[in-house]
């Protein structure tokens, strides 16, 4: 997978794109990103990427044509076709979900917008999709990027170890994660679940499943509004829910 950024800080992506399990994609040829700045095509002088906004208010906006020529120059960098993202508050929330449509791609071009914002001609224009990571304002689409980047890279094949695997990743199926253990066993903070020293797989994989429908129903129960339980998943919940109640 490929995935340009449009950003006016190209080291903060280059630098997040080079950690963890992103670096090691990049390094095993699964995933490039690439930078590209705006300020590197605005004509005038001063290098102008953003003016006032008409209408007055705080603020300035990135102007259109350094950001026009910069995505042109981005496209044409590779063959294939690839979606222009802006990462905004005013986008479509971030879920796993929309995670996995993106990491299927072949390529992403990510906009990056600082100050207040870009130009609506602009996005009009340009912009396939506007994505949020969150409802809360940054000083830039950059943060939305890099997670965006590291959502995406780690779902590529071969990126996580068999151990990382991300098919039991939590929201893979809707539902918060369970808790998890390690040794020692016995600690002053208290002891492993016996379940999870069983043996018994079955029996892990009910707990597990359990928790995971327990803790969404407490924490998140808009997600669990979401999905349609099988009847074990209801028989493991109602159960959850008379232990918790009790
Ligand atoms: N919640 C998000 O995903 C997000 C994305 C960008 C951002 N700041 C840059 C910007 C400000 C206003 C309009 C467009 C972009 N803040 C938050």
């Amino acid at each position: 997978m490929r995935i340009d950024v449009v950003t006016l800080f190209p080291d903060f992506i280059r630098q997040s794109a080079e950690l963890g399990v992103v670096g090691r994609a990049g390094e095993r040829g699964l995933m490039q990103v690439a930078c590209w700045n705006p300020r590197d095509y605005a004509t005038d002088n001063y290098r102008r990427v953003d003016d006032r906004p008409f209408g007055g208010g705080p603020g300035m906006l990135m102007l259109i044509d350094p950001l026009r020529a910069c995505l042109a120059a981005a496209r044409q960098a590779a063959p294939e076709p690839a979606p222009v993202i802006y990462l905004s508050p005013q986008g479509e929330r971030l879920t796993q979900r929309k995670v996995r449509q993106l990491a299927a791609l072949p390529r992403l071009i990510l906009l990056c917008g600082r100050y207040e914002g870009i130009d609506e001609r602009l996005v009009a224009s340009e912009v396939d999709e506007e994505l949020s990571v969150g409802d809360y304002v940054l000083s830039g689409g950059e943060l939305g990027a890099a997670i965006v980047i590291d959502a995406v890279g780690r779902l590529q094949e071969g990126a996580l170890h068999h151990a990382e695997s991300a098919t039991q990743d939590s929201f893979e199926d809707g539902l918060l994660d369970c808790p998890h253990y390690t040794r020692p066993v016995e600690h002053e903070l208290g002891t492993v679940p016996e379940v999870l020293r069983s043996g018994d797989h079955a029996a892990i994989a009910r707990w597990r499943r359990q928790q995971a429908l327990g803790r969404t129903w407490l924490r998140r129960p808009d997600l669990l509004a979401r999905i349609s339980l099988s009847k074990a998943d209801q028989a493991l919940l109602e159960a959850f829910r008379r232990d918790w109640l009790a």
